[in-house]
């Protein structure tokens, strides 16, 4: 439940938001980022700032309940990060893309999931230490009711061998970690095993023709 001071979150964020834009995870004011404070508020991006460009006014601070406590208006989506840290009182940072990748796997699958089996890349989730496994990444329907997404995507959530992630159809992936690094690098390794997959049925369609 710890968290870090808003002085150490804030130009975490704006560097965390700048390598996302280079990756295209960050297009056209997409995504939002958010930490555990250690007062036990949260810094979250303001809601329609550009995350490959953010400035320390496009991050505030709001209270458990998604209230603001500084000036400006919280991310959209608070609502999806304030249900991480709920559920997980040990996530300390919330990151959500808008990879082309994320969001075309989330279209192209119909289920209610996607699962990764033996790649070595699983071992970059907490906890994994062998490729043995797999890794399920649910998938929701998006929708502009935040506690319907909350609701639908939550009782996958803490099903054993499910990714510290999700994906919402047709608009973007969530990631979460204990903190801005390990967030950043579950956020990372998903996206990584969707372009290996991709690029496996890319080549399995070449290798056929
Ligand atoms: C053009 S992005 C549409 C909104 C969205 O999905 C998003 O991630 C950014 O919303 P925010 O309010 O956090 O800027
Ligand atoms: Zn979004």
């Amino acid at each position: 439940m710890s968290g870090i001071p808003l002085a150490e979150a804030v130009p975490a964020l704006i560097e965390l938001g700048r390598r996302f834009d280079t990756r295209g995870w960050a297009p056209a004011t997409s995504g939002n980022y958010s930490a555990r404070l250690d007062d036990g508020s949260f810094a979250i991006t303001v809601s329609g700032t550009h995350k490959g460009r953010l400035k320390p006014n496009g991050i505030m601070r709001v209270d458990a309940a998604g209230q603001g406590l500084t000036p400006g208006r919280p991310s959209a989506e608070t609502a999806l990060h304030l249900a991480i840290y709920r559920l997980f009182p040990d996530a300390g940072a919330v990151l959500h893309g808008h990879s082309p990748q994320a969001v075309g796997l989330s279209r192209a699958a119909s289920a209610g999931e996607w699962v990764f089996r033996g790649h070595e890349m699983l071992k970059a989730f907490p906890g994994v230490a062998s490729h043995e496994g797999e890794m399920r990444l649910p998938i929701v329907e998006n929708s502009q009711d935040m506690a319907a997404i909350e609701a639908a995507v939550h009782p996958a959530l803490t099903e054993p061998g499910t990714a510290p992630a999700y994906l919402i159809r047709s608009h973007g992936l969530y990631a979460w970690g204990k903190d801005i690094d390990e967030a950043e690098r579950v956020l990372e390794a998903t996206e990584w095993l969707i372009a290996a997959e991709l690029a496996e049925q890319n080549f399995r369609g070449a290798l056929a023709r």
